[in-house]
Protein backbone atom coordinates (compact mmCIF):
# COMPACT_ATOMS: atom_id res chain seq x y z
CA UNK A 1 0.00 0.00 0.00
CA UNK A 2 1.14 3.16 -1.13
CA UNK A 3 2.21 5.93 1.48
CA UNK A 4 1.71 9.73 1.35
CA UNK A 5 3.16 12.27 3.52
CA UNK A 6 2.74 15.98 2.96
CA UNK A 7 5.05 18.92 4.09
CA UNK A 8 3.01 22.00 4.59
CA UNK A 9 3.69 25.69 5.14
CA UNK A 10 7.36 25.53 4.77
CA UNK A 11 10.23 27.92 2.64
CA UNK A 12 11.33 25.22 0.46
CA UNK A 13 15.07 25.77 -0.34
CA UNK A 14 17.25 24.30 -2.90
CA UNK A 15 20.67 25.38 -4.75
CA UNK A 16 18.53 27.03 -7.23
CA UNK A 17 15.26 27.89 -5.82
CA UNK A 18 12.99 28.92 -2.67
CA UNK A 19 9.60 28.09 -2.59
CA UNK A 20 6.91 28.74 -0.37
CA UNK A 21 5.45 25.25 -0.92
CA UNK A 22 3.92 22.55 0.01
CA UNK A 23 5.70 19.02 -0.80
CA UNK A 24 3.73 16.00 -1.86
CA UNK A 25 5.62 12.53 -1.23
CA UNK A 26 4.83 9.34 -1.98
CA UNK A 27 6.40 6.02 -1.82
CA UNK A 28 9.67 7.39 -0.11
CA UNK A 29 10.10 9.90 -3.79
CA UNK A 30 8.72 13.72 -4.12
CA UNK A 31 5.97 13.28 -6.31
CA UNK A 32 4.93 17.20 -6.66
CA UNK A 33 5.42 20.78 -5.23
CA UNK A 34 2.83 23.27 -5.29
CA UNK A 35 2.32 26.92 -3.66
CA UNK A 36 0.91 27.45 -0.33
CA UNK A 37 -2.49 27.73 -0.77
CA UNK A 38 -3.03 26.75 -4.64
CA UNK A 39 -6.02 24.64 -5.38
CA UNK A 40 -3.53 22.09 -6.38
CA UNK A 41 -1.94 22.10 -2.67
CA UNK A 42 -5.43 22.49 -1.33
CA UNK A 43 -6.76 19.54 -3.11
CA UNK A 44 -3.75 17.31 -1.75
CA UNK A 45 -4.59 14.38 1.23
CA UNK A 46 -1.91 12.57 2.85
CA UNK A 47 -1.26 9.44 5.58
CA UNK A 48 0.78 11.32 7.42
CA UNK A 49 0.95 15.68 7.27
CA UNK A 50 4.24 17.46 8.76
CA UNK A 51 3.71 21.03 9.77
CA UNK A 52 6.62 23.19 8.38
CA UNK A 53 5.39 26.42 8.94
CA UNK A 54 8.10 29.01 9.85
CA UNK A 55 10.59 26.18 8.73
CA UNK A 56 12.85 25.48 6.00
CA UNK A 57 12.47 22.36 3.98
CA UNK A 58 16.08 21.68 2.78
CA UNK A 59 17.15 18.66 0.65
CA UNK A 60 18.75 16.36 2.91
CA UNK A 61 22.23 16.91 3.34
CA UNK A 62 25.24 14.82 1.60
CA UNK A 63 28.38 14.52 2.87
CA UNK A 64 30.90 13.28 0.56
CA UNK A 65 33.99 12.59 2.76
CA UNK A 66 33.50 10.37 5.43
CA UNK A 67 35.55 8.19 6.98
CA UNK A 68 33.44 5.90 9.37
CA UNK A 69 35.96 3.03 11.42
CA UNK A 70 38.79 3.73 9.02
CA UNK A 71 42.14 1.73 10.52
CA UNK A 72 44.35 4.68 11.47
CA UNK A 73 47.88 5.20 13.24
CA UNK A 74 47.06 1.45 15.29
CA UNK A 75 43.73 2.54 16.06
CA UNK A 76 39.97 2.46 14.21
CA UNK A 77 37.77 5.82 13.81
CA UNK A 78 35.39 5.68 16.69
CA UNK A 79 32.27 5.69 14.50
CA UNK A 80 30.76 2.71 13.23
CA UNK A 81 28.03 2.86 10.32
CA UNK A 82 25.49 2.44 12.81
CA UNK A 83 26.46 5.03 15.35
CA UNK A 84 27.94 7.46 12.52
CA UNK A 85 25.41 7.51 10.43
CA UNK A 86 22.93 7.67 13.33
CA UNK A 87 24.83 10.99 14.23
CA UNK A 88 24.81 12.26 10.47
CA UNK A 89 20.75 11.85 10.56
CA UNK A 90 20.54 14.07 13.71
CA UNK A 91 22.38 16.65 11.82
CA UNK A 92 20.52 17.20 8.69
CA UNK A 93 22.61 14.54 6.19
CA UNK A 94 20.55 11.91 4.64
CA UNK A 95 23.40 10.78 2.40
CA UNK A 96 27.01 9.84 3.33
CA UNK A 97 30.27 8.71 1.09
CA UNK A 98 32.49 7.00 3.00
CA UNK A 99 36.04 5.52 1.88
CA UNK A 100 36.36 1.75 1.55
CA UNK A 101 40.15 1.34 1.70
CA UNK A 102 42.44 -0.72 -0.27
CA UNK A 103 45.39 -2.35 1.97
CA UNK A 104 48.83 -2.49 0.20
CA UNK A 105 49.13 -5.85 -1.38
CA UNK A 106 45.50 -6.48 -1.17
CA UNK A 107 43.24 -6.54 -4.09
CA UNK A 108 39.92 -3.17 -4.37
CA UNK A 109 37.64 -5.90 -5.00
CA UNK A 110 38.76 -7.20 -0.78
CA UNK A 111 38.52 -3.49 0.47
CA UNK A 112 35.38 -2.88 -0.75
CA UNK A 113 33.84 -5.85 0.56
CA UNK A 114 34.93 -5.07 3.72
CA UNK A 115 33.11 -1.94 3.93
CA UNK A 116 30.15 -3.24 2.02
CA UNK A 117 30.26 -6.02 5.23
CA UNK A 118 30.76 -2.94 7.84
CA UNK A 119 27.62 -0.89 6.41
CA UNK A 120 25.12 -3.32 5.46
CA UNK A 121 22.25 -3.73 7.85
CA UNK A 122 23.76 -1.05 9.99
CA UNK A 123 22.82 2.50 8.66
CA UNK A 124 20.01 4.63 9.37
CA UNK A 125 20.72 6.98 5.83
CA UNK A 126 21.48 5.84 2.65
CA UNK A 127 25.19 5.16 1.97
CA UNK A 128 27.75 4.92 -0.82
CA UNK A 129 31.37 4.05 -1.56
CA UNK A 130 34.23 5.95 -2.81
CA UNK A 131 37.79 3.70 -3.23
CA UNK A 132 41.32 4.32 -1.60
CA UNK A 133 43.79 3.44 -3.83
CA UNK A 134 47.02 2.23 -1.80
CA UNK A 135 48.45 0.66 -4.35
CA UNK A 136 48.37 0.89 -7.95
CA UNK A 137 49.36 -2.01 -10.11
CA UNK A 138 48.03 -3.73 -13.08
CA UNK A 139 45.40 -5.53 -11.32
CA UNK A 140 44.08 -2.49 -8.83
CA UNK A 141 44.32 -0.31 -12.84
CA UNK A 142 41.80 -3.54 -14.08
CA UNK A 143 39.61 -3.94 -11.26
CA UNK A 144 39.22 0.41 -11.61
CA UNK A 145 37.26 -0.05 -14.33
CA UNK A 146 34.80 -3.16 -12.86
CA UNK A 147 33.91 -0.77 -9.50
CA UNK A 148 32.96 1.86 -11.96
CA UNK A 149 30.31 0.01 -13.20
CA UNK A 150 29.30 -1.14 -9.89
CA UNK A 151 28.37 2.79 -8.91
CA UNK A 152 31.97 2.97 -7.34
CA UNK A 153 32.84 6.04 -9.18
CA UNK A 154 35.77 7.79 -7.36
CA UNK A 155 39.13 6.59 -5.80
CA UNK A 156 41.12 8.72 -3.52
CA UNK A 157 45.04 8.85 -4.10
CA UNK A 158 47.26 10.07 -1.30
CA UNK A 159 50.34 12.05 -1.89
CA UNK A 160 50.62 12.04 1.97
CA UNK A 161 51.43 9.02 4.33
CA UNK A 162 54.31 7.26 3.16
CA UNK A 163 54.34 3.77 3.81
CA UNK A 164 50.35 3.72 4.50
CA UNK A 165 47.59 4.98 1.70
CA UNK A 166 50.75 6.86 -0.41
CA UNK A 167 51.35 6.99 -4.07
CA UNK A 168 54.14 8.39 -6.10
CA UNK A 169 53.60 10.65 -8.94
CA UNK A 170 54.53 7.16 -11.43
CA UNK A 171 51.34 5.24 -9.61
CA UNK A 172 49.24 8.93 -9.73
CA UNK A 173 49.45 9.40 -13.03
CA UNK A 174 48.78 5.83 -13.73
CA UNK A 175 45.63 6.20 -11.89
CA UNK A 176 44.77 9.10 -13.70
CA UNK A 177 45.19 7.70 -16.98
CA UNK A 178 42.71 5.10 -16.18
CA UNK A 179 39.95 7.69 -14.80
CA UNK A 180 40.41 9.25 -17.94
CA UNK A 181 39.29 5.95 -19.87
CA UNK A 182 36.53 5.09 -17.62
CA UNK A 183 34.89 8.08 -16.08
CA UNK A 184 35.84 7.61 -12.34
CA UNK A 185 36.80 10.95 -10.70
CA UNK A 186 40.26 11.09 -8.97
CA UNK A 187 40.41 12.29 -5.65
CA UNK A 188 43.51 13.42 -3.91
CA UNK A 189 44.76 14.57 -0.68
CA UNK A 190 47.33 17.13 -1.70
CA UNK A 191 50.29 17.37 0.65
CA UNK A 192 53.97 16.53 0.31
CA UNK A 193 54.11 13.49 2.48
CA UNK A 194 57.86 12.56 1.61
CA UNK A 195 58.97 16.24 2.48
CA UNK A 196 56.90 16.73 5.65
CA UNK A 197 58.13 13.16 6.86
CA UNK A 198 61.43 15.29 6.80
CA UNK A 199 60.27 17.60 8.69
CA UNK A 200 58.59 15.95 11.59
CA UNK A 201 61.78 13.93 12.03
CA UNK A 202 63.97 17.03 11.91
CA UNK A 203 60.87 18.51 14.79
CA UNK A 204 60.96 15.85 16.70
CA UNK A 205 64.56 15.70 16.93
CA UNK A 206 64.49 19.00 18.31
CA UNK A 207 61.77 18.21 21.17
CA UNK A 208 59.33 19.46 19.46
CA UNK A 209 56.46 16.78 20.35
CA UNK A 210 53.27 19.04 21.10
CA UNK A 211 50.16 18.87 19.12
CA UNK A 212 50.50 22.48 17.50
CA UNK A 213 53.96 21.11 15.91
CA UNK A 214 51.56 18.60 13.47
CA UNK A 215 50.29 22.14 11.67
CA UNK A 216 53.77 23.69 11.88
CA UNK A 217 55.40 20.65 10.08
CA UNK A 218 52.55 20.06 7.88
CA UNK A 219 53.02 23.76 5.73
CA UNK A 220 50.72 25.33 3.80
CA UNK A 221 53.30 25.51 0.78
CA UNK A 222 53.83 21.44 0.88
CA UNK A 223 50.04 21.60 -0.13
CA UNK A 224 49.91 24.14 -2.68
CA UNK A 225 53.01 22.22 -4.03
CA UNK A 226 51.04 19.15 -4.30
CA UNK A 227 48.08 20.76 -5.13
CA UNK A 228 49.59 21.94 -7.99
CA UNK A 229 51.61 18.77 -9.08
CA UNK A 230 48.39 16.95 -8.94
CA UNK A 231 46.75 19.42 -11.21
CA UNK A 232 50.13 19.01 -13.73
CA UNK A 233 49.71 15.61 -13.38
CA UNK A 234 45.98 15.64 -14.08
CA UNK A 235 46.58 18.06 -17.27
CA UNK A 236 49.06 15.23 -18.37
CA UNK A 237 46.74 12.44 -18.16
CA UNK A 238 43.94 14.41 -19.40
CA UNK A 239 41.54 13.55 -16.62
CA UNK A 240 39.47 15.69 -14.25
CA UNK A 241 40.74 15.84 -10.36
CA UNK A 242 38.59 16.59 -7.19
CA UNK A 243 41.25 18.19 -4.14
CA UNK A 244 40.00 17.00 -1.00
CA UNK A 245 40.07 18.93 2.07
CA UNK A 246 41.84 22.40 0.97
CA UNK A 247 42.94 23.96 4.12
CA UNK A 248 45.45 26.97 2.85
CA UNK A 249 44.96 29.96 1.03
CA UNK A 250 48.42 29.20 -1.29
CA UNK A 251 46.34 25.61 -2.46
CA UNK A 252 42.88 27.59 -3.37
CA UNK A 253 45.18 29.84 -5.80
CA UNK A 254 46.69 26.74 -7.39
CA UNK A 255 43.04 25.41 -8.04
CA UNK A 256 41.79 28.91 -8.73
CA UNK A 257 44.58 29.47 -11.69
CA UNK A 258 43.48 25.83 -12.84
CA UNK A 259 39.89 26.97 -13.27
CA UNK A 260 40.68 30.21 -14.36
CA UNK A 261 42.66 27.80 -17.35
CA UNK A 262 39.28 26.35 -17.55
CA UNK A 263 40.48 22.94 -16.02
CA UNK A 264 37.61 20.40 -14.89
CA UNK A 265 39.16 20.90 -11.13
CA UNK A 266 37.41 21.22 -8.52
CA UNK A 267 38.39 21.89 -4.43
CA UNK A 268 36.33 20.64 -0.81
CA UNK A 269 37.53 21.94 2.07
CA UNK A 270 35.76 21.00 5.43
CA UNK A 271 34.14 22.48 8.41
CA UNK A 272 36.91 22.49 10.87
CA UNK A 273 39.20 24.72 8.36
CA UNK A 274 36.56 27.25 7.93
CA UNK A 275 36.14 27.76 11.94
CA UNK A 276 38.99 26.50 13.57
CA UNK A 277 42.27 27.59 13.27
CA UNK A 278 46.26 26.53 14.60
CA UNK A 279 45.00 28.73 18.07
CA UNK A 280 43.12 25.27 18.54
CA UNK A 281 46.28 23.36 17.73
CA UNK A 282 48.16 25.31 20.33
CA UNK A 283 45.84 25.01 23.09
CA UNK A 284 47.04 24.21 26.57
CA UNK A 285 48.38 20.66 27.52
CA UNK A 286 47.57 17.71 25.18
CA UNK A 287 43.93 19.47 24.46
CA UNK A 288 45.61 20.31 20.72
CA UNK A 289 45.56 16.63 20.10
CA UNK A 290 41.69 17.33 19.70
CA UNK A 291 42.37 19.03 16.68
CA UNK A 292 44.83 17.26 14.55
CA UNK A 293 43.78 16.28 11.37
CA UNK A 294 45.16 16.49 7.75
CA UNK A 295 45.63 18.60 6.09
CA UNK A 296 46.14 20.25 9.16
CA UNK A 297 44.00 23.22 10.88
CA UNK A 298 45.86 26.60 9.48
CA UNK A 299 46.30 30.25 10.90
CA UNK A 300 42.63 31.81 10.89
CA UNK A 301 44.19 34.04 7.81
CA UNK A 302 43.27 31.64 5.58
CA UNK A 303 40.32 31.12 6.50
CA UNK A 304 38.80 34.23 4.38
CA UNK A 305 40.18 32.56 0.78
CA UNK A 306 38.37 29.70 1.73
CA UNK A 307 34.98 32.07 1.99
CA UNK A 308 35.68 33.55 -0.76
CA UNK A 309 36.31 30.13 -3.07
CA UNK A 310 33.13 29.02 -1.41
CA UNK A 311 31.54 32.20 -3.00
CA UNK A 312 33.14 32.20 -6.59
CA UNK A 313 32.92 28.68 -7.11
CA UNK A 314 36.33 27.60 -7.00
CA UNK A 315 35.53 25.56 -4.17
CA UNK A 316 32.37 23.53 -4.66
CA UNK A 317 31.48 21.29 -2.58
CA UNK A 318 32.27 21.20 1.87
CA UNK A 319 32.63 17.58 2.93
CA UNK A 320 33.45 16.77 6.74
CA UNK A 321 36.48 14.38 6.39
CA UNK A 322 34.69 12.97 9.59
CA UNK A 323 37.12 10.77 11.26
CA UNK A 324 36.52 10.72 14.70
CA UNK A 325 39.11 9.86 17.53
CA UNK A 326 38.41 9.61 21.24
CA UNK A 327 40.53 12.23 23.05
CA UNK A 328 40.89 9.52 26.04
CA UNK A 329 42.48 6.20 24.82
CA UNK A 330 43.12 7.06 21.05
CA UNK A 331 44.37 10.65 20.33
CA UNK A 332 46.58 9.48 23.62
CA UNK A 333 48.30 7.29 21.25
CA UNK A 334 50.29 10.53 20.67
CA UNK A 335 51.42 11.77 23.98
CA UNK A 336 54.96 12.39 23.31
CA UNK A 337 54.86 12.36 19.65
CA UNK A 338 52.87 14.75 17.69
CA UNK A 339 53.25 12.64 15.07
CA UNK A 340 51.47 9.38 16.30
CA UNK A 341 48.41 11.47 16.89
CA UNK A 342 45.13 9.52 15.08
CA UNK A 343 44.78 11.96 12.15
CA UNK A 344 41.11 13.20 12.07
CA UNK A 345 38.30 15.06 13.67
CA UNK A 346 34.59 14.41 14.36
CA UNK A 347 31.88 16.31 12.57
CA UNK A 348 29.52 14.82 10.54
CA UNK A 349 26.63 15.73 12.70
CA UNK A 350 27.60 19.35 13.18
CA UNK A 351 27.91 20.07 8.86
CA UNK A 352 24.72 21.70 8.04
CA UNK A 353 24.20 23.82 10.80
CA UNK A 354 27.42 25.19 10.82
CA UNK A 355 26.88 26.41 7.18
CA UNK A 356 23.66 27.64 8.41
CA UNK A 357 25.78 29.60 11.28
CA UNK A 358 27.60 31.25 7.80
CA UNK A 359 24.44 31.80 6.12
CA UNK A 360 23.60 33.62 9.33
CA UNK A 361 27.14 35.37 9.29
CA UNK A 362 27.13 36.74 5.78
CA UNK A 363 29.50 34.21 4.32
CA UNK A 364 27.09 32.54 2.07
CA UNK A 365 23.88 32.74 1.19
CA UNK A 366 20.67 30.31 1.75
CA UNK A 367 20.99 28.53 -1.73
CA UNK A 368 24.39 28.78 -1.82
CA UNK A 369 24.61 26.91 1.69
CA UNK A 370 22.33 24.00 -0.06
CA UNK A 371 24.31 23.87 -3.39
CA UNK A 372 27.66 23.14 -1.52
CA UNK A 373 26.00 20.69 1.06
CA UNK A 374 23.51 19.09 -0.75
CA UNK A 375 23.24 19.84 -4.61
CA UNK A 376 26.78 20.28 -5.72
CA UNK A 377 28.28 17.11 -3.82
CA UNK A 378 25.17 14.77 -5.17
CA UNK A 379 25.97 15.80 -8.79
CA UNK A 380 29.73 15.76 -8.27
CA UNK A 381 29.92 11.93 -7.11
CA UNK A 382 26.54 11.11 -9.43
CA UNK A 383 24.10 11.03 -7.26
CA UNK A 384 22.02 13.82 -8.70
CA UNK A 385 18.87 14.25 -8.68
CA UNK A 386 17.79 11.19 -6.69
CA UNK A 387 19.92 13.06 -3.90
CA UNK A 388 20.54 16.88 -3.51
CA UNK A 389 17.27 18.36 -4.76
CA UNK A 390 13.39 18.61 -3.36
CA UNK A 391 11.99 18.07 -7.27
CA UNK A 392 9.61 15.18 -8.66
CA UNK A 393 10.91 12.17 -8.86
CA UNK A 394 14.13 12.85 -6.40
CA UNK A 395 13.92 10.53 -3.29
CA UNK A 396 12.11 12.50 -0.51
CA UNK A 397 15.49 12.98 2.00
CA UNK A 398 14.52 16.06 3.62
CA UNK A 399 15.06 17.89 6.29
CA UNK A 400 12.69 20.51 7.99
CA UNK A 401 14.88 23.09 9.46
CA UNK A 402 14.15 25.63 12.21
CA UNK A 403 15.82 28.52 10.89
CA UNK A 404 15.84 30.50 14.11
CA UNK A 405 16.29 27.80 17.21
CA UNK A 406 19.83 28.22 18.80
CA UNK A 407 22.03 25.20 20.03
CA UNK A 408 24.95 25.13 21.83
CA UNK A 409 27.69 22.59 19.80
CA UNK A 410 28.87 19.88 22.99
CA UNK A 411 29.84 16.07 23.45
CA UNK A 412 26.94 16.12 26.24
CA UNK A 413 24.19 16.14 23.91
CA UNK A 414 25.98 15.19 20.17
CA UNK A 415 25.23 12.17 18.77
CA UNK A 416 28.79 10.76 17.26
CA UNK A 417 30.72 8.27 18.96
CA UNK A 418 33.12 10.17 20.25
CA UNK A 419 34.16 11.70 23.90
CA UNK A 420 34.47 15.57 22.89
CA UNK A 421 33.04 18.16 20.37
CA UNK A 422 35.79 19.59 18.23
CA UNK A 423 33.47 22.97 18.41
CA UNK A 424 32.37 22.06 22.17
CA UNK A 425 30.26 25.58 24.09
CA UNK A 426 30.08 26.84 20.51
CA UNK A 427 26.49 28.79 20.09
CA UNK A 428 24.95 28.03 16.41
CA UNK A 429 21.71 29.12 15.25
CA UNK A 430 19.60 27.03 13.70
CA UNK A 431 18.33 22.98 14.34
CA UNK A 432 17.26 20.07 12.40
CA UNK A 433 14.08 19.51 13.51
CA UNK A 434 12.64 16.63 11.50
CA UNK A 435 14.25 14.64 8.91
CA UNK A 436 12.56 12.18 6.21
CA UNK A 437 14.92 9.61 4.53
CA UNK A 438 12.80 8.21 1.37
CA UNK A 439 9.99 9.37 2.95
CA UNK A 440 10.36 7.62 6.31
CA UNK A 441 10.71 9.60 9.62
CA UNK A 442 14.41 9.16 10.64
CA UNK A 443 14.63 12.27 13.07
CA UNK A 444 10.88 13.42 13.98
CA UNK A 445 11.01 16.36 16.43
CA UNK A 446 14.70 16.23 17.87
CA UNK A 447 13.51 12.16 18.75
CA UNK A 448 15.30 9.59 16.69
CA UNK A 449 13.07 7.40 15.28
CA UNK A 450 15.14 5.41 12.50
CA UNK A 451 16.57 2.12 12.31
CA UNK A 452 20.09 0.50 12.10
CA UNK A 453 19.65 -0.85 8.46
CA UNK A 454 16.75 1.80 6.87
CA UNK A 455 19.74 2.91 4.57
CA UNK A 456 20.76 0.95 1.94
CA UNK A 457 23.91 0.92 -0.28
CA UNK A 458 23.52 3.59 -3.14
CA UNK A 459 25.32 3.03 -6.64
CA UNK A 460 26.51 6.06 -8.58
CA UNK A 461 26.95 7.66 -11.69
CA UNK A 462 30.21 9.08 -13.20
CA UNK A 463 30.46 12.99 -11.82
CA UNK A 464 27.74 14.97 -13.40
CA UNK A 465 29.24 18.29 -12.50
CA UNK A 466 31.49 18.32 -15.83
CA UNK A 467 28.42 17.51 -17.92
N1 LIG B 1 41.91 13.88 7.35
C1 LIG B 1 42.35 13.20 8.37
O1 LIG B 1 43.05 13.77 9.19
N2 LIG B 1 42.04 11.90 8.55
C2 LIG B 1 41.35 11.08 7.65
C3 LIG B 1 42.18 10.58 6.52
C4 LIG B 1 42.28 11.58 5.42
O2 LIG B 1 41.26 12.01 4.87
O3 LIG B 1 43.38 11.94 5.04
ZN1 LIG C 1 42.97 12.88 3.20
ZN1 LIG D 1 39.45 11.96 4.69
Amino acid sequence: MSTRTLIRGGLVVTAADELHADVLIEDGRVVALAAHGSDTAAGWTADRTVDATDRYVLPGGVDAHTHMELPFGGTFASDTFETGTRAAAWGGTTTIVDFAVQSVGHSLREGLDAWYAKADGNCAIDYAFHMILSDVNEQTLKEMDKLVHEGITSFKLFMAYPGVFYSDDGRILRAMQRSADNGGLIMMHAENGIAIDVLVEQALARGETDPRYHGEVRKALLEAEATHRAIQLARVAGAPLYVVHVSAEEAVAEITAARDKGLPVFGETCPQYLFLSTDNLAEPGFEGAKYVCSTPLRPKEHQAALWRGLRTNDLQVVSTDHCPFCFVGQKDLGRGDFSKIPNGLPGVENRMDLLHQAVVDGHISRRRWIEIACATPARMFGLYPQKGTIAPGADADIVIYDPHATQVLSAETHHMNVDYSAYEGRTVTGQVETVLSRGEPVIEQRKFTGRAGHGVFTPRATCQYLN
